[in-house]
């Protein structure tokens, strides 16, 4: 439950958020959407506990796990470990290494690749290593920035499946409406300090901002025209 929260990053910085209130659960699928900057990383990240609300309130279920993939999870990473090595680190309940071989492989991730240091691997074959992670916590919610900037069609064909098997909630930042429109089954937008539920589908979202734009270039032709 989000009651009444407002939140700014400091004294110093502008409102992101005002008086927002929603609640979320484990049926939850939603993509947010809005212009840059105007919060939709933030509200993952105070979903999370990341950052705190500056007012009001964000309760949790007690028990509640959330696993949050964001843009730069990959680089933290352990480079100088193998993938493998992590894994058996972070997950020590899988003690058979084949057992967590198979884990890994489900994630793209074979043969040398799974043992040779992660500082060898490429963006794309460590934001799968994260993968493996977020998913091997087995969370109830799913908080997802940007998930598919280092993934190729089929890997974001791959993800939209497991999102959809996934029994859980599930909060995705994307720009790429193809995975939205696959898995999402509602649009919020953040803006102007607030969130709203849109009121349509992705693509009606789409085709809004297109027309936002030919509005805004066709003012601006006019204005160069007046001032000539
Ligand atoms: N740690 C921080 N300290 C101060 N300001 C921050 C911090 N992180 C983000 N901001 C600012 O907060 C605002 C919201 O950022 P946020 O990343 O949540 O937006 P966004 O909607 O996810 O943007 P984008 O689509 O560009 O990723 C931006 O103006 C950003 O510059």
């Amino acid at each position: 439950m989000v009651q009444h929260v407002s939140f700014r990053y400091n004294e110093n910085t502008p409102w992101i958020y005002k008086d927002i209130d929603f609640g979320i659960d484990l049926d939850t699928r939603i993509a947010l959407v809005g212009p840059n900057g105007a919060g939709k990383s933030t509200l993952l990240k105070l979903l999370c506990s990341d950052v705190m609300p500056t007012d009001g309130l964000i309760r949790r279920h007690s028990h509640c796990k959330i696993g949050r993939y964001h843009q730069h999870l990959h680089e933290e990473l352990p480079l100088d470990l193998s993938a493998l090595e992590f894994m058996m680190k972070e997950f020590p309940d899988v003690k058979e290494k084949e057992e967590m071989r198979k884990i890994v492989g489900r994630y793209g991730i074979t043969g040398r690749e799974q043992v040779c240091p992660m500082k060898q691997l490429s963006d794309g074959q460590r934001c799968r290593v994260s993968f493996a992670w977020l998913a091997w916590q087995q969370p109830h919610l799913l908080l997802l920035d940007e998930p598919t900037n280092h993934l190729d069609m089929e890997s974001i064909d791959a993800l939209a499946e497991a999102i959809n098997c996934f029994p859980g909630g599930m909060i995705l930042v994307s720009h790429d409406f193809r995975l939205v429109s696959q898995v999402a089954e509602e649009v919020w937008v953040c803006d102007n300090q607030g969130i709203q539920k849109w009121d349509g589908d992705i693509f009606s979202f789409k085709n809004h901002l297109r027309k936002q734009i030919d509005k805004e270039v066709s003012n601006r032709e006019k204005g160069v025209v007046k001032e000539r």
